[in-house]
């Protein structure tokens, strides 16, 4: 069965050719060196030494093997070494300016020394962490898959060399915690400069990401670094930037119209990449994944749909399955999801509140309209009465129906973490007695595990999926939790940021690094699943660890281990 949906994926943004060319050298990396330890996206992100044409050339006068064709490893080494600098070589080291060994005011509850040390060695990873592209980029972007960006970057770390849109979320709340404000607005900046440049905020700073955006918390970068320097000069400047990127959220390919019950309309949005082929950082897998599928339409829709998967974050998870766990049922652009809507109400209500600090009102009145509208639309579509939280809505599959009429049953009732995302958002967490229906079910989902919440109940060896923990998702909900004002709900945040800093810490000691994503059965496990070896740095996990810290403080006499 191919993997279709109500959309037709024709947007395509086209692909350079020199991203066209490094895919030809991963396909051949592949057979030469074949997949034991093989990273694809390596390749797509080599630097050139010389113009695309010549290395072109080089590359096809290769010596091949007359037995099959392929390239000897001693010869494709060579090539490598010859015709490409190294994977990352083209950002360069920054120390950050207003990073200090210990900022004054820094995490005052954290009483207990073995963690207050530890916390100070999370907080000297930015350092690590901080990239400046290299003016090369500048002079010969025609060289690089890397795109130029105005100022440093703070990359999450290991394989992910680049900047990140959602992750940079995380890390801000990181640095803000440890005073580096410059730094936390220099990411901002950054992003800014993409929608300036391609009208929305890319999935990373890369030629081969231009396809698509991720999960958008641009304005919520922006509101809590004006919360905590009242920087009114940097919201004037960001918020047409802001506008624009609302306007490429709520474009056609994104927007879906929902008839409910009652028969009221709503618009609300999806994840659908603009893009109908293999994700050059992973093509020889998505080549493998979509062999079953013989009909080239069928194929096309296949592609898109793992790389919206990708512009979700939530890539891969049995969220987007039509059968899960089985993977070729992916059907990502047919999922209404409840996290995308609750990020553009918080967007929304953002942009209304940045309008009114600098006093355009009909801007205010605009958005406050369009902010109502969604908070109605995630009540009528995804809120479940008897389960007491906002389940994921599934669209028809192969229909080109303009407007999808409400049913329950397309109500997906599998429990996601990503179903308790709205009370992250202020129309939600204002409302006390919805706050303790959700309480109760986030307790009794069978999310909350001995080292934080899983992301799913579902193990289907994809790692947006149970055992997995990852940090923005215990920091979204515990956040939540905590600005509803319910002491019930503040204790349940604590307990899960309890358990979340244990494992960190715990998997630190044990590792000396800081990682990706934790496995939330076994406190101090790090989590593993997915196409790409488990990564280590890491910016949005050090970035909750300190945002927690912040928080919950850690008294002297309560124990840090497992
Ligand atoms: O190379 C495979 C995929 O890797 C990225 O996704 C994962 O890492 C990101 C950076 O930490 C994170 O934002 C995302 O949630 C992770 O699933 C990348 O974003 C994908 O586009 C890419 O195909």
């Amino acid at each position: 069965m191919a993997s279709s949906s109500s959309s037709s994926c024709s947007v395509v943004t086209p692909s350079t050719p020199l991203v066209s060319f490094l895919e030809q050298l991963q396909e051949t990396a592949l057979q030469t060196f074949g997949d034991s330890n093989f990273d694809p996206k390596t390749y797509v992100d080599l630097p050139l030494k010389f113009t695309l044409s010549e290395t072109h050339q080089a590359f096809q006068n290769l010596p091949r093997l007359s037995s099959n064709g392929t390239v000897s490893a001693e010869v494709l080494k060579g090539f490598i070494n010859r015709y490409f600098k190294g994977a990352g070589d083209d950002l360069v080291c920054w120390q950050p300016h207003d990073f200090v060994a210990e900022p004054e005011g820094f995490l005052t509850k954290v009483k207990h020394p073995e963690v207050r040390a530890w916390a100070l060695k999370v907080h000297s990873l930015w350092r690590n962490l901080s990239r400046k592209v290299s003016r090369e980029v500048e002079k010969n972007p025609q060289l690089h898959t890397l795109l130029p960006l105005p100022n440093p970057v703070v990359i999450p770390g290991s394989r992910f060399r680049e900047v990140y849109y959602w992750d940079s979320y995380w890390v801000i709340r990181g640095l803000l915690v440890s005073k580096m404000h410059k730094t936390a607005t220099a990411i901002v900046m950054n992003l800014v400069s993409l929608i300036e440049k391609y009208g929305f905020v890319l999935n990373g700073a890369r030629q081969y990401y231009t396809n698509r955006s991720q999960p958008p918390l641009l304005s919520s970068m922006l509101y809590e670094i004006y919360r905590s320097t009242g920087d009114i000069e940097l919201v004037k400047r960001c918020l047409p930037a802001l506008l624009k990127e609302h306007a490429f959220w709520n474009s056609d390919i994104h927007r879906v119209t929902i008839v409910d019950a009652q028969g009221h309309s709503h618009n609300l949005n999806r994840y659908q990449a603009m893009w109908n082929k293999p994700r050059p950082e992973s093509s020889t897998m998505d080549k493998k994944s979509a062999s079953k599928f013989l009909n080239i339409s069928e194929k096309q829709h296949f592609y898109c749909d793992i790389a919206s998967a990708a512009e979700s974050g939530w890539d891969f998870s049995t969220r987007w399955m039509r059968v899960p766990p089985d993977y070729s049922t992916l059907a990502t652009t047919s999922v209404i999801p409840v996290d995308l809507n609750a990020y553009l109400l918080g967007m929304e209500i953002n942009i209304a509140f940045f309008a009114k600090a600098i006093g355009d009102e009909t801007t205010v009145k605009h958005f406050m309209e369009l902010s109502d509208a969604r908070k109605k639309a995630i009540n009528s579509v995804f809120w479940s009465p008897s389960k007491k939280q906002w389940l994921d809505y599934w669209l028809n599959s192969g229909t080109c129906e303009v407007a999808h009429v409400w049913e329950a049953k397309h109500q997906n009732k599998n429990v996601f973490a990503s179903n308790f995302v709205p009370l992250w958002m202020e129309p939600f967490y204002s409302d006390g007695s919805l706050v303790g229906n959700v309480v109760h079910a986030l307790k009794t989902s069978g999310l909350i595990r001995a080292a934080g919440i899983a992301t799913s109940l579902t193990d289907s060896g994809q790692q947006w999926d149970f055992p997995n923990g990852w940090a923005p998702l215990q920091h979204m909900l515990a956040e939540g939790l905590v600005k509803s004002g319910s002491k019930e709900a503040r204790l349940l945040a604590e307990e899960i940021a309890i358990k979340w800093i244990r494992s960190n810490y715990v998997s630190y000691k044990k590792t000396g690094v800081m990682h990706e994503k934790l496995d939330v059965e076994k406190c101090g496990e790090y989590g593993g699943g997915g196409e790409y070896a488990p990564q280590t740095g890491f910016g949005w996990s050090n970035g909750v660890v300190l945002a927690f810290l912040e928080e919950f403080g850690w008294p002297q006499d309560r124990s840090i281990d497992c």
